[in-house]
């Protein structure tokens, strides 16, 4: 992905500038302090949020002309997967989010219930999801967006609410995707162990990418500039 003279500008100020960056490594993380602008680089990646000034391209595709084709190959997951949990039960979830590629019923249920078998979460399918653990909802989520087979998945604080067990099962679960599927992965995070197993990492501040490359060396960036 590209971003060429980019500037994000709210109200009277503003939240990003990237003149020139190529994303291609397979795995992505960016780090930063709250505020910094993390969120919203995401969010442009698959045009979400719009550039007031410049271009980013995502999968080859312009994320402002042709954002609704880039949304169908890039699967956004947040830190509160309640949020983005709207059906009374997982399956209905995960077959909300086929409504569109899939038109036949019993195919799609069909498609939702193999999803969620290889995510290893099928004993969830029928649940209530507000009453399962943010755990069980964040593997939700994540099947809800990878039924959909994206190419690049953003992932904003994944892992956020999530004990140890939980946070190491989602991220193998990710990890696992990333081989099978050949999928991209984008992952904002304050966990700067799950930043280390990046190819390359960003580490955004005051609206700019202030370091980017190597993960160890950003992160030792990151830590100088955090302590003073
Ligand atoms: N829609 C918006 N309108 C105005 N300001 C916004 C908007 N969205 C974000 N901001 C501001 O942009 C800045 C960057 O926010 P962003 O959420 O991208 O940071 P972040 O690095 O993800 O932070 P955190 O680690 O706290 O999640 C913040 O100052 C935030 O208040």
């Amino acid at each position: 992905m590209t971003f060429r003279n980019v500037r994000v500008l709210a109200g009277q100020g503003q939240l990003l500038e990237i003149p020139h960056l190529d994303l291609t490594e397979q795995r992505i993380s960016v780090i930063g302090p709250n505020g910094g602008g993390k969120s919203t680089l995401l969010q442009l990646v698959n045009g979400l949020v719009e550039p007031t000034e410049g271009r980013v391209s995502t999968e080859g595709l312009d994320t402002v002309e042709q954002g609704r084709q880039l949304r169908q190959c890039t699967g956004f997951v947040f830190s509160n997967p309640a949020a983005q949990l709207v059906m009374p039960t997982p399956l209905e979830d995960v077959e909300l989010s086929l409504r569109r590629s899939v038109r036949d019923s019993a195919q799609r249920r069909r498609a939702a219930l193999q999803t969620l078998a290889e995510l290893g979460i099928a004993d969830l399918a029928e649940r209530s999801s507000q009453e399962l653990s943010s755990g069980q909802q964040q593997l939700v989520a994540l099947a809800t967006v990878l039924t959909l087979r994206p190419r690049t998945l953003l992932l904003d604080e994944p892992t956020t609410l999530l004990d140890l067990a939980n946070a190491a099962r989602f991220t193998q679960l990710v990890r696992s995707m990333e081989r099978k599927h050949r999928i991209r992965t984008i992952t904002a995070t304050h966990d700067l162990e799950l930043a280390a197993a990046a190819e390359r990492t960003l580490l955004v501040a005051g609206g700019k990418v202030v370091a980017e490359g190597e993960p160890q060396e950003v992160i030792a960036a990151y830590r100088r500039c955090s302590t003073g």
